[in-house]
């Protein structure tokens, strides 16, 4: 039997990869990026010019399908791979990122009379305008005692399904009513490609609040959540949930014209991109914490036993790898906090010096950061510039810098933002560690470890433990190419299960971070002052970040 190769295409925030992997070795034959032609839309629809409000966050569903068109023939191009060797693809999105379609499986925003209305379009991830329905959702589900909100580290995020499905609800109860289904992005784009629309376990469990054994949340609740929502998963929310691996259907012939892959091609059902990167650095038992480093982190980690830890955003039945629990937790903004920082913030000679040494303005202050010792730049930061995911679970928390003086230096605000994400990872490593989830071993992966070699020694120093990196730019889609490989079996040349496929494809790095040990006693004495500004500003002492967005809110409308 000739090579064999498969596709994985990773859906991230702002643009999407293909990347052409050898099955035997998982080796990148080639990659092709397409930014996405919309990008993020926050600021005014496309194609009404319509103000958005504040916490909104779209995007436009041909974008992904322009990933296919461009990226998939690029890398075939590139390679030289004859179609009729890749034998299987599969992709990986950000989550949830969801949007309404018609009984066709067209996207509302793309009908004429659903594209002026900002709840006709991808909802993406980073959402955060149903704050108010996840509150409310969390409190009814509180006092209902729902067995399922322990699960959810005690409160589901407005990020997901259920509470954006409602905003929709309140918010524009036509476009509700014209939907068919409400579905992930991950699952729209593999029901384009194969013509079949199944719902991934993945997304479903961490983002839908669906249980392998329980299934979804009852109609009561839903009832109580708002008698609109009562038959919610049996109409809107309906179709088959399946384990990941598992195919999906074969690449239709108007597919494989866009594409240039054969028809037929073994399609996995959807993932969700920091799960799809675990397998692919070749973690498949517990013990160790994969963070998906890039826009946020996500952070993945296996259990054998299902145990409570407060705000982690998730645990799934077989939700990253078949036979195990996938817990998740994460940070919703990570290298946005550092790119915030270099847009919005840094003076005019910052970028004029970078330019004129031939450097990014992200590398120029890396630089002058690295001189500074920790603690010498006298500065502490939350990282809550997009609210806290985990462990408080809460989009409406700010950011904070204390410490400034007249002498503050712009390369000492960027490598307090980069420690102040270091210590938000620390705790969420804390409350998995010190609530029966060990962890161990930490593995990164995502574009940061790649970019940022200081990003990455402050994370080994404030965890105080060692951690191995990638050895791909592009792991969740070597990932989610492992997953096309699984969905075309092992009789045509793929694998019989993810297990096998990590084997023989995962890659890390031979070169590791080390905690150096007087960065780490530094770090924790750091470490200790973050949290009591953590409790203090998090939990209820002072809301005072609330407070501000609640005038900001009054003020702009
Ligand atoms: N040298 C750098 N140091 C730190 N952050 C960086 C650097 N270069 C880019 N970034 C940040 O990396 C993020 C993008 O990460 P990446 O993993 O490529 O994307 P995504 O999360 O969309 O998959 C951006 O938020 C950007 O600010
Ligand atoms: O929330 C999840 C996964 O559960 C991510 O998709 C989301 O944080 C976006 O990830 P990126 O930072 O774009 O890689």
């Amino acid at each position: 039997m000739s090579k064999k190769y498969a596709i994985g295409v990773d859906y991230g925030t702002q643009s999407g990869r293909a990347v052409l992997v050898d099955l035997s070795n998982g080796y990148e034959i080639a990659d092709h990026v397409t930014p996405y032609p919309h990008g993020v839309i926050d600021e005014t629809l496309p194609t009404s010019g319509q103000a958005l409000e504040h916490d909104w966050a779209l995007q436009h569903p041909d974008d992904y399908l322009e990933v296919l068109r461009r990226s998939v023939p690029a890398v075939l191009k590139e390679s030289g791979i004859r179609p009729s060797d890749v034998i299987g693809l599969g992709i990986d999105f950000t989550a949830c990122t969801m949007l309404p379609i018609d009984e066709q499986g067209v996207p509302l925003c793309i009908k004429p009379e659903w594209k002026n209305n900002p709840h006709g379009w991808v909802k993406l991830w980073k959402h955060h305008a149903a704050q108010d329905e996840a509150d409310r959702l969390n409190a009814i589900a509180a006092e209902r005692g729902e067995k399922f909100l322990p699960r959810y580290g005690g409160k589901i995020s407005s990020e997901w399904m259920i509470a954006k499905v409602w905003q929709i609800v309140n918010e524009a109860p036509d476009v509700y009513e014209a939907t068919d289904l409400f579905t992930e992005a991950t699952d729209w784009v593999i029901s384009q490609l194969t013509g079949n629309f199944v719902r991934n376990s993945c997304t479903a469990g961490y983002k839908s609040i669906w249980h392998k054994k329980d299934g979804y949340p009852s109609k009561e609740f839903f009832k109580a959540l708002d008698p609109r929502l009562e038959n919610l998963t049996e109409t809107k929310l309906r179709g088959d949930i399946v384990a990941l691996g598992t195919k999906a259907g074969e690449l239709t012939p108007a597919m494989a014209e866009l594409t240039g892959l054969n028809a037929g091609t073994a399609i996995a059902v959807g993932n969700v991109d920091a799960h799809a990167a675990v397998p692919a650095v070749g973690v498949v038992t517990p013990g160790k914490l994969v963070m998906a480093m890039g826009t946020s982190i996500c952070h993945m980690l296996l259990g054998t036993e299902e145990v409570e830890v407060e705000g982690m955003c998730g645990v799934v039945e077989d939700g990253i790898i078949p036979g195990y629990l996938g817990y998740e937790a994460g940070q919703s903004a990570v290298g946005d906090i550092f790119e915030w920082f270099v847009e919005e913030a840094v003076p005019a000679y910052v970028k004029e010096a970078a330019e004129k040494e031939g450097l990014g303005v992200h590398q120029w202050l890396t630089e002058r950061a690295e001189a500074y010792k920790p603690g010498e730049t006298g500065l502490l930061a939350l990282d809550w510039w997009n609210g806290n995911r985990s462990v408080l679970v809460d989009t409406n928390l700010t950011g904070v810098i204390v410490g400034y003086s007249l002498l503050t230096k712009p390369e000492e605000v960027y490598r307090t933002l980069l420690e102040s994400t270091a210590f938000g990872t620390r705790k969420i490593i804390d409350a998995f560690h010190d609530n029966g989830v060990p962890v161990d071993e930490v593995y990164a992966c995502g574009g940061l470890p790649q970019r940022n070699r200081l990003l990455m020694q402050i994370y080994a120093d404030v965890t105080n433990r060692e951690i191995k990196i990638a050895d791909s730019k592009q792991t969740p889609a070597i990932g989610a190419a492992m997953f096309g490989a699984v969905a075309a079996g092992s009789a045509k040349g793929g694998y019989d299960n993810v297990v096998d496929a990590a084997k023989a494809m995962a890659r890390v790095r031979e070169e590791t971070f080390k905690p150096i040990p007087e960065n780490v006693a530094i770090y924790e004495k750091l470490y200790r002052e973050y949290s009591t500004l953590h409790d203090y500003f998090g939990r209820g002492a002072n809301d005072v970040m609330k407070r501000l967005k609640a005038l900001k809110d009054e003020a702009s409308h």
